[in-house]
């Protein structure tokens, strides 16, 4: 293993396999219809179709690709190269814009998931500047702050390539929530709502090239805790997803200025698990450095994250206790920079026991008056 830091090395269960399934993919969805400057939500009869394909993606893979999404190829094209440009620079410099317990933003090189330590460097920005949150994780603490974004001298138009890609994955992700409202016969703007403050960030990844790419991750397996995830990978490649139907790690195809979409943790629990956010993880390579770029939708830091009252009843009641989005984002950044013995604050944490909701269907036939009809 010569020089490798043991730090790195994934255990053994975790290991990427050199021959996982390339076959079939997640589903590619074309938006063109809803792309077009002229494209009217309401009338158009292909919306139906759509929305479908999306509902079903959501369902049965919670991950997607779309193409014709409207976001201009110059825009991604800006980023990926101001990138390249920030990452190819000496450490020393990069690290003149580190994140640190009070800077949270900018650059970093030794994150580390489920306390193994990834092959990669990061540069991390808010899209809304500064970003209010939560001074501490404590839940009494009532005290907020403003986290702030660093900018590296160099490139010198990173901050206007990010602010102006930024702006053409917020439209995206409009669209995606309310392609994702409809599709659970929900108004299009259910979600619109909670994004007026949001904590919405982006994230550029480098993977630089991995002598034990067998050994080691460039992001180890992990679910989003957002709202939904929108990335552009280059065309090394390397995302893999992990298939519902039987648990196989798929490797996702790049395909040229396509975004790969994934439903986070958030739309799992408003959905009532109808969604579900998927477990997912990024492989090295020894030959080639890899770039990827996503985009984080996340709401205001007051939000009480909870099943939609819509979409929680009598019958089929909310499996999620609600749990506040600024405490939650702010306790996740905490164990970036401390290691805690404890496990990393996950959505399970919040889960009603099977035993308690059994009970509660039951309850609610008791307490039917006697006169009522009995639902179940
Ligand atoms: O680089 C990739 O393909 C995946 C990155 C990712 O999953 C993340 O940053 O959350
Ligand atoms: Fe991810």
């Amino acid at each position: 293993m010569g020089e490798v830091d043991r730090a790195f090395i994934q255990p053994q269960e975790h290991r990427p396999k050199p021959d996982c399934t390339r076959a079939e993919g997640i589903p590619l969805i074309d938006l063109s219809i809803i792309s077009s400057p002229n494209s009217n939500l309401e009338n158009d009869q292909a919306l139906g179709v759509l929305v479908e394909e999306i509902g079903d993606a959501c369902k049965n893979w919670g991950f997607f690709q779309v193409i014709n999404h409207g976001v201009p190829l110059a825009k991604r094209q800006n980023i990926e190269k101001a990138s390249r440009i920030f990452f190819d620079q000496p450490l020393e410099e990069k690290r003149k814009v580190r994140r640190s317990e009070e800077k949270v933003l900018g650059y970093y090189d030794t994150e580390h998931t489920r306390n193994i330590r990834d092959w990669k460097e990061v540069f991390d920005l808010n899209v809304y500047d500064p970003t209010v949150v939560p001074a501490s994780y404590k839940p009494d603490d009532e005290e907020l702050t403003r986290w702030f974004n660093q900018w590296p001298e160099y490139p010198a138009d990173l901050r206007e390539v990010c602010e102006e890609y930024a702006t053409e994955m917020e439209k995206l992700a409009y669209k995606l929530t309310e392609l994702i409202a409809l599709s659970l016969g929900l108004p299009e703007d259910r979600f619109h709502g909670f994004f007026e403050e949001q904590t919405s960030f982006i994230r550029l990844n480098h993977y630089p090239p991995c002598p034990v790419p067998d050994l080691a991750l460039g992001v180890g397996r992990h679910k989003d805790g957002i709202v939904l995830t929108i990335l552009a990978q280059d065309d090394v490649g390397g995302l893999q997803v992990k298939r519902k139907t039987d648990g196989e790690w798929l490797w996702v195809k790049p395909t040229p200025n396509a975004y790969i979409i994934n439903v986070g943790d958030i739309i799992q629990v408003w959905s009532n698990d109808t969604y579900e956010s998927v477990e997912h993880r990024a492989m090295v390579n020894s030959g080639r450095e890899r770039f990827s770029i996503p985009y984080f939708l996340a709401p205001a830091h007051y939000t009480n994250v909870q099943p939609l009252e819509e979409l929680a009843n009598q019958h089929n009641p909310a499996k999620y206790k609600p749990y506040n989005w600024g405490k939650y984002l702010v306790t996740r950044k905490r164990s970036n920079f401390q290691k805690l013995d404890v496990e990393n604050l996950q959505i399970h944490h919040f889960k009603i026991p099977e035993s308690e909701l059994a009970e509660k269907i039951g309850l609610s036939v008791v307490h039917q008056p006697v006169t009522g009809r009995c639902f179940l």
